[in-house]
């Protein structure tokens, strides 16, 4: 497993190793004892995902509040997307930078994701599916929390297209700037 640590703080990008022979591919997903040499959380709570039936699919920018803070490592099982963190944690180095990355089947990628960082993405291709394994925090509708996909105060983020599909609670998230 390499690791990437990016700009954002405590983020990184994980390339697992695929050994490639005449029948296909093995490859370990995810192990314990490699996160934790890296610093990592280790034990997922919870693996989840979601199914995209369309292209170009917003799904974001979300994140937990306290006490229900999540931590998740993110990747994309099927299909490709467009993979977007922003640090929104006031008292962080890297707070309002954002960092995206491409994630899709054919790759080894994954993307870890820490506390007080909102992630959201947008699907490249039909039928992609994402996978998330959630370390810390747990799903609670009263602690989600969101911004908008196209807030001015962020990086300009590339965003590939208009979102095609997204769903009424994300486009009506508020830019960070009338957040309380
Ligand atoms: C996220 C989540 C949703 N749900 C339910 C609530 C709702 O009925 C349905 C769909 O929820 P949402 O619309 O919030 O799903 P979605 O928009 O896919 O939410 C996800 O978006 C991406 C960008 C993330 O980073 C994830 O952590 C998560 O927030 O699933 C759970 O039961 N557990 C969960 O952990």
């Amino acid at each position: 497993m390499n690791v990437q640590y990016l700009k954002i703080d405590g983020a990184a990008l994980i390339n697992l190793e695929r050994h490639c022979d005449g029948r296909g591919y093995f490859r370990r997903n995810y192990c314990a004892l490699w996160m934790k040499e890296h610093g990592f959380s280790a034990l997922p709570l919870q693996i989840s995902e979601s199914f995209n039936t369309h292209q170009f699919t917003l799904r974001g920018m979300h994140l937990q509040s306290a006490p229900h803070e999540e931590v998740k490592l993110v990747s994309c099982i099927k299909g490709k997307l467009f993979d977007v963190i922003i640090d929104l944690r006031p008292l962080s180095k890297s707070y309002l930078q954002s960092y995206w990355v491409e994630l899709s089947e054919f790759d080894d990628l994954c993307l870890y994701v820490p506390k007080g960082v909102a992630h959201g993405f947008m699907t490249l291709v039909d039928n992609t599916i994402i996978e998330y394994k959630i370390f810390e925090g747990t799903y609670s509708p009263e602690h989600a929390r969101g911004i908008s996909w196209n807030d001015p105060v962020l990086d300009k983020i590339p965003w590939p297209a208009a979102p095609q599909v997204i769903s009424e609670r994300d486009s009506s998230y508020p830019f960070l700037s009338l957040c309380e």
